[in-house]
């Protein structure tokens, strides 16, 4: 192999930070730093130079977002660190009562904060990292199998192909625990494609969400602009207290390391505090451009989360506050009906 002229590389580093900085700007923070054309012509000049130069071609490249060929199946695959679900509450005595089981388990006037984070309804991810990359995403399953869809979760842009590791060690391996999901017009938009094909509707954001991960050809999947928010963060081996204190700790974490954070999220010195969240976003959730299904409420400390443990399905420190379901079915059925 002729030796490869060191600008060169010095170019295809330069353009890689450039796109990535601006990838993550437009599809993390929601705030461009760069003009379209701009994007699409430094994008066009990476390509050139990749097919030029394959050797130089590394998998977290902007480039390698959309895989070429179909896949023709999945395979199935085990989590590093299980999925567990969420027990419900559909009520504030619900909640309470959820409370005071677990205030059981520990010495009596244990002090706790609580995390409040909008239930997004959309489908649970696990995202594998190997030294910075992303190596696996896997849909949830049974939450100990459940199916390699990488090359499909590599077309969400808001899913970094490299994690910013800087200051941060023994995060060799990392799990990444999020909600994919399909913002409500991009849902509409493929309803409507799907009417003028004559095929069958989705009928939720989440089934259609569903349904865009399970396909075959991640070049389908790149056009239907699947969002994800982060919510865990776990290292296989290591105590979650030793990554951070608590879960405020690690939402600020995920969003250092380079993921999208739902921006509503609330620390919550009391239930009654959990209640007034619980209460606002009932109405409010229906302005946001996602579905959502309840408030996950969550004990803040990693160390008192350690100590409460799991049963056979749930964590003992979260519970999902659930909304009432009418709401949910009449507003997308609207959006059906402007289909
Ligand atoms: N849909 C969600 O927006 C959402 C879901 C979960 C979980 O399913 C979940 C499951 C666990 F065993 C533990 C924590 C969790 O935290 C979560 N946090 C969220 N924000």
């Amino acid at each position: 192999m002729e030796l490869i002229k060191p600008e060169v590389k010095q170019r295809i580093q330069e353009l890689r930070q450039l796109l990535q900085q601006a990838s993550y700007a437009y599809y993390v923070l929601d705030s461009p730093i760069m003009e379209d054309a701009v994007y699409d012509q430094l994008y066009r000049e990476l390509q050139n130079l990749e097919t030029q130069y394959p050797e130089l071609v590394t998998p977290d490249s902007p480039t390698q977002r959309v895989g070429e060929k179909p896949a023709t199946q999945f395979t199935s695959v085990r989590h590093n660190i299980p999925l567990y679900s969420l027990e419900n509450a559909f009520n504030i005595d619900e909640l309470q009562a959820w409370d005071q089981r677990w205030r059981r388990q520990v010495p009596p006037q244990t002090a706790a904060e609580y995390v409040c984070e909008l239930k997004i309804d959309g489908n649970a991810l696990a995202l594998t990292y190997e030294n910075g990359v992303l190596t696996r995403g896997a849909t949830r399953g049974d939450g100990v199998v459940g199916e390699d869809i990488t090359q499909n979760v590599r077309t969400i842009r808001s899913i970094p192909l490299r994690l910013n590791l800087a200051g941060l060690k023994n995060f060799e391996r990392v799990e990444v625990r999020g909600e994919a999901f399909l913002p409500l017009d991009v849902f509409k938009q493929i309803n409507e494609e799907r009417q003028k094909a004559g095929e069958s509707l989705f009928a939720n954001p989440r089934n259609a969400a569903a349904g865009t991960l399970r396909q075959l050809d991640s070049r389908i999947v790149a056009q239907r602009r699947l969002d994800f928010f982060a919510y865990t963060l776990q290292i296989p081996g290591m105590d979650d207290a030793s990554i951070a204190s608590s879960q405020w700790e690690a939402l600020a974490l995920l969003q250092k390391m380079g993921f999208r954070v739902n921006p509503n999220q609330r620390l919550c010195a009391s239930l009654a505090e959990v209640a007034e969240y619980y209460q606002h976003w009932d109405t409010e959730r229906l302005n946001l451009p996602y579905m959502t299904d309840g408030v996950v409420v969550k004990i803040n400390s990693f160390k008192l989360q350690e100590q409460l443990g799991f049963t056979q399905k749930f964590p003992r420190w979260a519970i999902a506050l659930k909304y009432a379901a009418e709401e949910a079915p009449t507003r997308v059925e609207n959006i059906a009906v402007n289909v």
